[in-house]
């Protein structure tokens, strides 16, 4: 029989490497991408019927409810009316794309309940056909090419927003170069040594402008390395930051002191994918 309300988890995207590789003459950048995705996201719940978007969660204040939200742009695209209700749990315009998993959310929850899934998804956000398997992948043109990788190994993470929103197009705007090298190859990585082994020879080309922009993202990365993060990185066009760890105890501590700075702060993992259909 077919549903008739679903749930959906948003899943934080995280940039784990990222290289801007060039400019398309529509101003758009190419982009070589780790992704993967954080087992800490937002919630959307699905219901047939209605037209509507009800907002809760810890940064429901301040997003809009309205016809902008790609929740209800994600609805329209496939032409179906659905009561939408979404827990923010993720901070907004953060650098680990809450909306496009949202979209992407809503797009896999609709596909449940039988509306298909649209084949222009990129046109909600560069970030939506990769959020839309929310499984590791590596990304490049502006985000339209998702090649799937085999599983990551088990990370333990700390995610960190000081609160300030940075503009992506402002942070692309920023950018001292735009032709750099693509991403080395891609390996199965063995374990998280090996991993942040093959990290270390990779960037996130966004840290700089975004920390010139927001000062407060070069003191996220340095509380993340002080509190014993073997890798810290900015994720995305920021200010959102992830440290790696050693073990999830460590994670949770140095979450607990970071948090204590007023910033938002999480320890997670990696996410279960979850395969659109
Ligand atoms: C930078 C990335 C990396 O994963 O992440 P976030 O910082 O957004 O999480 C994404 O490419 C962002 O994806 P998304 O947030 O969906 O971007 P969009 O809404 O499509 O684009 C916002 C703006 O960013 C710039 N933009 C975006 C993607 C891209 N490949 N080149 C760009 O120059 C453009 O100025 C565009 O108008
Ligand atoms: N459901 C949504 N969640 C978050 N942001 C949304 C949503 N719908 C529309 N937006 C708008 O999309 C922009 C990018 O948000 P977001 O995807 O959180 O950023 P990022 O990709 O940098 O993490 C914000 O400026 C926000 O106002």
């Amino acid at each position: 029989m077919t549903e008739t309300s679903v749930v959906e988890f948003a899943p934080a995207k995280l940039n784990l490497a990222l290289h801007v590789t060039g400019r398309r003459d529509d101003g758009y950048h190419l982009l070589d991408s780790l992704v993967c995705f954080a087992d800490h996201g937002d919630r959307i719940a699905l219901s047939r019927g209605g037209s509507s978007l009800m907002i809760d969660g810890p940064f429901s204040a301040g997003l809009d409810a309205g016809g902008d939200n790609l929740c209800l742009r994600a609805a329209a695209l496939t032409g179906a009316d659905a009561a939408i209700r979404l827990t923010k749990n993720l901070p907004v315009a953060s650098g680990i794309g809450g909306g496009s998993a949202d979209a992407a959310a809503v797009l896999r929850g609709l596909a449940r309940l039988g509306h298909p899934m649209p084949d222009d998804t990129h046109r909600l956000g560069a970030d939506v056909p990769v959020c839309l398997r929310s499984a590791p992948a590596r990304m490049s043109g502006i985000g339209e090419v998702v090649v799937p990788l085999p599983a990551l190994p088990t990370l333990d993470l700390v995610l960190v927003n000081p609160g300030v929103a940075v503009s992506t197009p402002q942070v692309f705007a920023a950018l001292d170069r735009r032709d750099n090298p693509p991403l080395p190859p891609i390996p199965a990585f063995a374990d998280a040594t090996a991993l942040i082994a093959w990290l270390r020879q990779t960037r996130n080309d966004l840290q700089a402008p975004a920390s010139r922009i927001a000062p407060v993202i070069g003191q996220v990365l340095q509380a993340l390395t002080h509190h014993g993060a073997g890798l810290a990185r900015m994720s995305g066009s920021g200010a959102t930051c992830f440290g790696i760890f050693d073990g999830a105890a460590g994670a949770r501590a140095a979450a607990s002191d970071l948090a204590r700075r007023g910033w938002w702060a999480v320890a997670t993992e990696l996410a279960q994918p979850q395969i659109a259909g």
